[in-house]
């Protein structure tokens, strides 16, 4: 279990994280929303052990994830970063490996079933025909499947998410949550993830967690979350909620800020 207590948060002298109180649970997907500039990713730097709060403690089974040994924690939890691609010039197959760097003994030597670890991952993420290529010469979705792989074989049981779906259509969107999902359920994994597609959180999250004004305006199930009014206090426009036709789950229908009655 995470828990996150009375996290308090500044950036640039300004608090962006107010005293939040929340707690996740193994083998679950979580999502983190809210609107532009309200910490979500700050949130999740915190969860990660990166940064630390300015108030509050992260407990990891109990114990602060700041007391953890750097390699210790990144056996047990990986972070897919924003921004997190890794760096040209290396081939898909050297930056998967580079997953197993908190298994890497002294010296740099690999534990015994590194190699076989980094195939299954590569193999997991439709990339055997890509494994040579250089990282220049993949598209924004293949990369994003390395970036993933790379998780995969660092073999950890906490995955954190940093708006995984950025830059990838429709397609690959649902392709790459499919995969997260499918990999979260094999391996019992839990994952945290932020995600600006309400949409998408809805349909692959079990529960949600709305960041507002520093605090948590809201959290649980996405049918107990993803209320008109909610969307309307929180992001300051106005919505209808449908139920999807095939999992019923809340899903949002925009409107113009122009639209009337009359349909005109
Ligand atoms: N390096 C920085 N310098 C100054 N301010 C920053 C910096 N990084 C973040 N901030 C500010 O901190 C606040 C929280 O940022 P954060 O990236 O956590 O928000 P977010 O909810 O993830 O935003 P978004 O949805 O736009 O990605 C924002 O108001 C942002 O402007």
């Amino acid at each position: 279990m995470i828990e996150a207590n009375g996290i308090v948060q500044e950036v640039q002298g300004r608090t962006v994280l107010n005293g939040l109180n929340c707690r996740f649970d193994m083998g679950k997907i979580y999502g983190i929303i809210g609107p532009n500039g309200v910490g979500k990713s700050t949130f999740l730097q915190l969860l990660s052990g990166v940064e630390r709060p300015k108030a509050g403690d992260v407990l990891l089974e109990g114990r602060s994830i700041y007391a953890y040994p750097r390699k210790q924690l990144a056996r047990r939890m990986a972070v897919l970063q924003q921004s997190g691609l890794p760096p040209v010039g290396f081939s898909v197959r050297e930056v998967v490996g580079m997953g197993r760097y908190p298994y890497q003994g002294w010296l740099g030597s690999d534990s015994d079933d590194s190699e076989a670890v980094i195939d299954e991952a590569i193999k997991a993420m439709g990339l055997t025909e890509l494994r040579q290529r250089k990282m220049d010469q993949l598209s924004g979705g293949e990369r994003q499947r390395v970036a993933l792989a790379k998780l995969m074989a660092q073999q950890p049981s906490i995955i954190l998410l940093d708006e995984p779906t950025t830059y990838l259509d429709i397609g690959f969107q649902v392709q790459l949550l499919d995969t997260v999902r499918a990999w979260q359920r094999e391996r019992n994994l839990t994952v945290i993830a932020v995600l600006h597609d309400l949409n998408l959180a809805s349909l692959y999250c079990d529960e949600l967690i709305v960041l507002h004004r520093g605090a948590i305006a809201a959290a649980g199930a996405a049918r107990d979350v993803l209320t008109a009014e909610l969307i309307g206090r929180v992001y300051e426009t106005t919505a209808s909620i449908v139920a999807h036709p095939l999992t019923g789950a809340p899903q949002i229908m925009l409107q113009p800020s122009s639209y009337r009655d009359d349909g005109r």
